[in-house]
């Protein structure tokens, strides 16, 4: 096929979202996701038996006439042997250089076992930025798209040679997702070593959660760490936070084990299915809600917490009684009301040390003390996100000092209804 040829018609329109795990054997582009502990093993680097199996259920959904999209794991893991380590560096540059080598050995195999097939796949590499700026955002689209209209199986990663704790997106699972969200996919499957979502650690005797409607179903799940392979970054917490960020955005998404990907992709009762809800959101608050690392916190009072959580209006000082932590301007922040619990996040006009000034003052106040560059809104509603969970009180807030690495909201956010067309991906 050449470049004339090739369809160069725009992607179908979105189809109605499916309903249930069955719609997934009608799907029409699926991002499907596979994670280091179904691929590699500290010891023996890539699991060729793994990633064969993988390919060849992948290759014939292809073949079949299904956009497939792969998020894979494992170029770390694959890396570890061919640099003599023994396992998973914790150091960020050892991480980096265990990636470079290990992708290229990655894409190596996949590129071998797709094409025994008739499947030309591709490397395609993102860091958080590439998703978060209108311009390189359509960039990615455009090239998703384009690969999508030869045939091909992008295969994505997160550019780890280059991302850094400050900025990558953490896992490849919440990467999964907004790949989803990018190239506005069907249905989002995340495959790794259980087989569904419990409501505890499997290795503890629990129960298969066969379905999440909504944040009620997580209330009593328990989850544990890493899983037992041990190569893997994301664990359990972040596949729960994947699929919550694309059901929320409308995309419905799969939690399963690797050997259960064709039963998966045939639609048959396999893992646990989190249903699409809500409507399709700008990939920048997305990543505002899920991926920002959260460098503050603007504690509020009942006013100022309804008129942002309920109202949907920018945070003005006057609503506000504390500062924590320290921020530039345009950092993300969270807002959190006077019981501590987190209601939003949003990025702040002004810094840390501005605004201990401004506490409680009216933007009358402000404009006349302090000069008209004290009279814009604390965070604007264009760049605030509301957590679903702030009727029930919020979430419990974390100070910026817990805040993990890669820091995201609890999996029940949602993003305020913008009132501009200042939006990412929409
Ligand atoms: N509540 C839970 N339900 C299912 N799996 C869980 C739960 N809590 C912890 N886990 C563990 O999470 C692991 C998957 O995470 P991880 O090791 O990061 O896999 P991957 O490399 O595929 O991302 C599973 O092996 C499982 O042991
Ligand atoms: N970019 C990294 C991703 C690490 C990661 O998210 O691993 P996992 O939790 O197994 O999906 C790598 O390829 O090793």
């Amino acid at each position: 096929m050449t470049e004339n040829t090739a369809s160069l018609t725009t992607v179908p329109a979105p189809k109605r979202p499916l309903r249930s795990r069955s719609g997934l054997a009608r799907a029409q582009r699926i991002v499907v996701k596979v994670g280091s502990s179904s691929l590699t093993t500290v010891a023996g680097g890539i699991s060729d038996e793994a990633l064969t199996g993988l390919a060849d259920v992948l290759a014939a959904r292809r073949t079949a006439g299904t956009e497939i999209i792969l998020v894979s794991s494992g170029a770390i893991s694959a890396g570890l042997a061919p640099l003599g380590l023994a396992k998973r560096p914790t150091q960020l540059s050892s991480q980096q250089a265990a990636a470079s080598v290990g992708q290229g050995l990655l894409m190596a195999r996949y590129t071998e076992a797709f094409g025994r097939h008739g499947v030309t796949v591709s490397q395609v590499l993102l860091t958080v930025e590439d998703l978060m700026r209108r311009t390189t955002h359509a960039n990615a689209n455009r090239a998703m798209e384009r690969l999508l209209n030869f045939g091909v199986v992008p295969i994505v990663n997160e550019n780890d040679t280059v991302a850094s704790h400050e900025i990558r997106f953490g896992d490849n699972d919440r990467l999964a997702a907004l790949v989803a969200h990018l190239v506005k996919a069907d249905a989002l499957i995340l495959l790794s070593d259980v087989d569904a979502l419990y409501d505890g650690p499997p290795s503890e005797g629990a129960v298969r959660i066969p379905q999440v409607t909504g944040m009620q179903d997580l209330e009593d799940v328990r989850i544990g760490k890493v899983g037992k392979a041990g190569v893997g970054t994301g664990g359990m917490a972040t596949k729960v936070e994947a699929a919550t960020i694309s059901a929320q955005s409308g995309i419905p998404a799969l939690v399963t084990s690797t050997a259960n990907a064709a039963a998966a992709l045939a639609g048959e009762d396999v893992g646990t299915w989190f249903v699409g809800r809500g409507r399709r959101q700008p990939v920048r608050l997305l990543w505002l809600a899920h991926v920002a690392r959260i460098q503050g916190t603007l504690v509020v009072d009942d006013g100022a917490a309804k008129a942002v959580a309920d109202r949907r209006r920018s945070l003005l000082a006057a609503g506000i009684t504390s500062v924590k932590g320290h921020f530039e301007p345009g950092d993300p922040v969270a807002i959190s009301n006077l019981t501590g619990n987190v209601i939003a996040h949003g990025l702040t006009n002004y810094a840390s040390d501005e605004l201990p000034q401004m506490l409680g003052r009216s933007t009358r106040e402000l404009s006349k003390n302090l000069g008209r560059s004290f009279e814009r809104a604390v965070v604007h509603v264009n760049d605030l996100v509301i957590l679903q969970d702030h009727k029930s009180g919020g979430v419990p807030a974390e100070t910026p000092a817990e805040t993990p690495s890669g820091a995201s909201a609890a999996p029940g956010s949602s993003v305020a209804s913008p009132e501009s067309a200042n939006t990412l991906g929409g």
